[in-house]
């Protein structure tokens, strides 16, 4: 059968787990993929990974903490100094290929101002991931990061939504300044359960790796939800026939 879509980027290919940024905030340190998702890849038993189902990852934070500068940088490659506030919401598809499965994810990029709140809430339901935006240069955006989690959340399941904590704009910050917000961070990062990561959209720095970091974990959690789907529905067909 023809395919419809063009192929995966060549720099959109993943056969390993990507690392965490820091030991002491991190989903899961293996360092390898789950062995069961391995083998299913393998096998070609993902499911609806892969084929129909698109995952979806939403970025929240506050007002200019540059969320579409991270976005933008990952998938165009671009950075643009102007603050151009995002109106509601918008989003950019990115197609990867993870243990030789395609999987696409979808990043909505949600906006900060207040006044767009309303309109960008909507779109919170149904993400497998949240990455909460802050300003290494503003410590009061790290401080609402709690407040945009727990309306991410109210949209979502919480015991199956990945986190992600993220400070922007590293290139702007000195070393001392850096250390002191990253130790409290850190301390956020814990308390919510979520994976510590800083970035520069401007230099770049960490960008790839983020977004390659979000993809796999994601990747990773839904091949192992469809799998226990599979086997629950297994035990059910034997289960019924007595
Ligand atoms: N130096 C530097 N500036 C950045 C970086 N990321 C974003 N900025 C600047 O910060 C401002 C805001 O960036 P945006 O990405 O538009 O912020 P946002 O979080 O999307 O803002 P809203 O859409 O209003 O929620 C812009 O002027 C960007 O150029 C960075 O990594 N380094
Ligand atoms: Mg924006």
């Amino acid at each position: 059968m023809m395919s419809v879509l063009p192929p995966v980027r060549r720099d959109r290919i993943v056969a390993e787990i990507p690392q965490c940024f820091k030991k002491e905030a991190c989903l899961q340190t293996r360092d390898s993929f789950h062995s069961k998702v391995i083998s299913a890849c393998k096998q070609q038993r993902t499911g609806t990974v892969g084929r129909f189902k698109i995952s979806k990852v939403i970025v929240v934070g506050d007002l200019s903490v540059g969320k579409t500068c991270m976005i933008n940088r990952f998938c165009k490659d671009v950075f643009d100094k102007n603050y151009k506030a995002t109106i509601g919401v918008d989003f950019e598809m990115e197609r990867f290929e993870i243990l030789g499965v395609p999987f696409s994810l979808q990043l909505w990029d949600t906006a900060g101002q207040e006044r767009f709140k309303c309109i960008a809430s909507t779109y919170y339901r149904g993400a497998q991931a949240i990455v909460i935006a802050f300003d290494l240069t503003d410590i009061s955006s790290l401080e609402h990061t709690k407040q945009w989690l727990q309306d991410a959340l109210k949209e979502n399941d919480p015991s199956s939504v990945l986190l992600f904590l993220v400070g922007s704009k590293k290139d702007l910050s000195n070393p001392s300044q850096y250390a002191q917000m990253e130790r409290d961070a850190l301390k956020v990062a814990k308390e919510m359960q979520a994976e510590y990561w800083s970035v520069s959209s401007l230099t770049g720095e960490n960008v790839k790796e983020f977004f390659f970091r979000v993809a796999s974990l994601t990747f990773e959690s839904s091949v192992l939800a469809e799998l226990e789907k599979t086997n629950a529905r297994r035990i059910g067909d034997v289960v019924s026939k007595y």
